[in-house]
């Protein structure tokens, strides 16, 4: 089972929760996937208003699931360390999923700026599940600021591309093998979250390839499913793949023509 800051987990599929078409949507998305945590931002809801507020957390708390907020949105220190502290306040959980934009037309993370907010939250009692990039020294570093969980993405927010750089994911996996590896972003198709769990990631967490799906609650389903069979492929010992053929079929007893 997935533990997350000594938190048990049963799915290691985490949705966001953002972009539905409408809130019985997300409920019915986030049922039909199996998911066991979801991520809310804190901004999006503030940025609602009063009763819009209001209602969206009472749905999500209809759903019984972990609530992981992110800072989603902030682009300073300042901001995400100002947000974590709210979203603490208000979700009443020490997770977050910190978020540090450095780039507004990639959204990738500001390292820099990431590095140094989860210094202070993690200081201050957080749970921090950083996004990131796939860059090693950069996870040595979130790691020694005390993050327990990392998050890289496998391609730019919203993208749906799916992992641009298997080689780099590999690696990440190969160097902290006892790191909880959640790959965040960039997910497009479920044949893309069974790849990275089928390099052994802990988990995934993605929300427009659900959300903005033609049919979220269907794509959701199979979200679900993808990541348990990448799961399961990886714990039942995949083939490395060969350069040369081997005969499936046993040749032993086959007559031999002279
Ligand atoms: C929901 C969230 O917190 C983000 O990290 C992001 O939206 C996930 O990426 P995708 O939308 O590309 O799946």
């Amino acid at each position: 089972m997935l533990e997350l800051y000594g938190t048990k987990l049963p799915s290691r599929l985490l949705l966001g929760t953002a972009q539905y078409p409408s809130p019985a949507i997300l409920a019915d998305a986030v049922k039909a996937s199996g998911a066991s945590a979801v991520t809310v931002s804190l901004r999006r809801e503030m940025a609602g208003g009063g009763r819009g507020g209001e209602k969206f957390w009472s749905l999500i708390q209809s759903l019984r699931l972990h609530v992981l907020p992110n800072t989603a949105g902030c682009h300073s220190v300042k901001e995400a360390v100002t947000t974590a502290k709210m979203a603490r306040e208000i979700f009443g959980t020490n997770w977050i999923k910190l978020e540090v934009i450095g780039n507004h037309d990639t959204l990738q993370p500001d390292v820099f700026g990431l590095v140094e907010a989860a210094r202070i939250l993690c200081g201050d009692g957080f749970a921090v599940f950083p996004y990131t990039t796939d860059d090693l020294v950069v996870a040595e570093r979130l790691l020694g600021m005390g993050c327990k969980v990392l998050m890289p993405w496998c391609a730019p927010i919203g993208s749906a591309l799916g992992p641009v750089n298997v080689t780099a994911l590999r690696s990440m996996r190969g160097h902290f093998p006892d790191v909880p590896l959640i790959v965040d972003a960039g997910i497009g198709r479920p044949s893309h979250a069974a790849l990275v769990m089928e390099l052994g990631f802990d988990a995934v967490l993605l929300n427009t390839a659900v959300a903005r799906a033609a049919e979220p609650v269907g794509m959701a389903r199979a979200f679900g499913k993808a990541v348990d069979a990448g799961r399961e492929a990886y714990r039942s010992g995949l083939l490395e793949p060969r350069d040369v053929a081997v005969p499936s079929t046993p040749t032993i007893g086959q007559a031999v023509f002279q």
